[in-house]
């Protein structure tokens, strides 16, 4: 019988329901097949890592939604070395003056940046609608970013001073009664209004009136309400894409949530619009960003003019309240150092209007402070994601195939006892040269990241910082409350869920006793 024949006899015999169960199988089998051998024979299959991330990113993104995702990615770095396979095709370094460069540089010139990893950064733009300087693609940033450095230049934080020392002035004013009464409080409120008054003065010339109450403004309360949502939404992502867009659409759709994102979108944008209608007699930054706009030989279309405003008066100040936080939280539960920086303040300073951020820079120790606050809680603790293009890339010499997420892990490294004598402790002497850290490699934090997208507004953070810190240590004694012995167990999605500060303060004495 000829074999045309015969599996005509079979196929004769074979129903479609039977036909598409051996279809779907073979498929399955195929996709199974090809998973196995990505997850063990693939170009990644050479790092190490837990086994099962090598077949899905379910691990991965559970950690995001637990809330303490960089105290597992640092356990998993010292369990298996400097880089790890923490997905399918996901790679986490342990940064150092080298690597830092190599994923977040120039590679050869401008266009050679690794592009972000659209999973993490499009949930920005899908949650508001904002196309800004942070999501852009990198044709589009070129323009963004042009917008807003020249803002942030050390000239125009000379020109910025007299208002930084007022809005100091000011918190130091709405802190005194409080301190009369010796009362205990949330200090990471005055942090948070502080940033969010001087910042919204900055860019827009408007009082925001949040010190006027102490109180967290509506930003914190979105912010916060939305964190873990956008945990769950990054997660999600990193399994599909697709459905993680639908769910987080889904979510933002729905009524109470649409009309909290509108509230907050709408309320700047009319901020905005007022400054414009009227503009302010000495300049802010929005007059920077409106001469960069005029000048610039693209067209700045008007919703990335509007995005990169927005973006200046929201994730500034929160990323301020962050470091201040941590950096005050270490600070005052170490009575040596608070006491040594409090009289060499004091000494040094005698009231409100001498403070200088020139001056304040040549203070070692208040440096070497807030480096070790930032050392010890980064923003964000994880990984800043980047994404191989097409043709992939060489980092540390070894070719990572395209379409590969990887980054540096800022909590793992700043944690890793490869990088620091004591990682875990507080020592801001390693800052200053103490023989015991002579072997710390202090070039691997990069708190503001390296390369084109680092952040534009290192120098005026680190003034505003020195100031509030100066400012609160020239005129209150503090004390960390017992209420405060909870927050280092502060959840990370993606940024920090900060917890209270909460601290008793009372007027200042003259010096405090050694
Ligand atoms: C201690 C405070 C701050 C820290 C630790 C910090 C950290 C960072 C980091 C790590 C990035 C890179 C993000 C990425 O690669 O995706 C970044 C970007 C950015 N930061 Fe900051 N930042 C701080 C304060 C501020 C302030 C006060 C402002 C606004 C006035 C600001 C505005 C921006 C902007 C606009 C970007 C995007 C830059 C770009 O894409 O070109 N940051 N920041």
């Amino acid at each position: 019988m000829a074999i045309r024949d015969v599996l005509q006899e079979h196929l004769d015999t074979i129903s479609t329901v039977d036909l598409a169960i051996f279809l779907l199988s073979t498929v399955l089998i195929w996709l199974a097949i090809r998973k196995a051998h990505h997850a063990t024979r693939g170009p990644l299959s050479a790092f190490p890592g837990p086994r099962l991330c090598a077949w899905t990113d379910l691990p991965q993104g559970y950690w995001k939604v637990t809330g303490r995702e960089h105290e597992i990615m640092a356990d998993i770095h010292s369990k298996y070395g400097p880089v790890v396979r923490i997905g399918p095709r996901h790679l986490s370094y342990i940064g150092t003056a080298t690597i830092w460069p190599e994923i977040y540089g120039e590679k050869v010139g401008y266009a050679k940046c690794l592009p972000k990893d659209k999973r993490l950064y499009d949930l920005i733009e899908d949650c508001f609608g904002w196309k800004d300087s942070l999501a852009a693609a990198p044709d589009d940033h070129k323009v963004i970013r042009k917008l807003v450095v020249s803002s942030f230049s050390p000239r125009m934080n000379v020109h910025f001073e007299p208002r930084y020392k007022g809005w100091m002035k000011k918190m130091v004013e709405q802190l005194v009664p409080i301190a009369e009464r010796a009362e205990i409080m949330d200090l990471g409120k005055a942090f948070q209004c502080v940033a969010v008054d001087l910042q919204t003065d900055l860019v827009l010339s408007v009082d925001a009136g949040s010190l006027k109450t102490l109180d967290y403004p509506p930003t914190k309360v979105v912010v916060n309400g939305s964190l873990q949502g956008v945990a769950v939404a990054h997660a999600l992502r990193l399994f599909s894409p697709t459905i993680g867009r639908a769910v987080q659409k889904t979510i933002v759709n729905i009524p109470h949530v649409r009309k909290l994102l509108d509230n907050f979108a709408v309320t700047l944008s009319k901020r905005i619009d007022a400054r414009l209608a009227d503009p302010p007699p000495t300049n802010d930054v929005l007059t920077e960003v409106l001469r960069k706009t005029e000048l610039s030989p693209v067209p700045i279309p008007k919703d990335q003019f509007y995005s990169t405003t927005k973006i200046l008066t929201v994730a500034g100040p929160e990323a301020m309240t962050s470091a201040m936080n941590t950096i005050g939280y270490h600070l005052f539960r170490e009575p040596e150092t608070f006491k040594t920086l409090v009289n060499q303040i004091r000494t040094r300073f005698k009231t409100q209007d001498d403070l200088s951020v020139k001056a304040l820079s040549e203070m070692d120790l208040l440096t070497a402070v807030i480096k070790e606050g930032h050392r010890l809680y980064p923003l964000p603790p994880g990984i800043l994601p980047r994404c191989t293009p097409k043709e992939g890339a060489w980092v540390q010499g070894v070719w990572i195939p395209p379409n590969t997420s990887l980054g540096v892990h800022q909590w793992a490294t700043y944690r890793s006892d490869t990088n620091f004598h004591d990682a875990n402790g507080y020592h801001p002497e390693r800052w200053m040269g103490h023989p015991k850290f002579k072997n710390d490699r202090l070039d691997c934090v990069q708190i503001f990241s390296v390369g084109a997208r680092r952040c534009p507004a290192e120098i005026f953070s680190w003034y505003v910082i020195r100031l509030v810190f100066a400012s609160l240590l020239l005129n209150f004694d503090i004390e960390l409350a017992d209420e405060a012995s909870e927050w280092p167990q502060q959840k990370s999605y993606w940024i920090w869920r900060t917890r209270p500060l909460m601290c008793r303060i009372r007027p200042a004495k003259k010096t405090v006793a050694a």
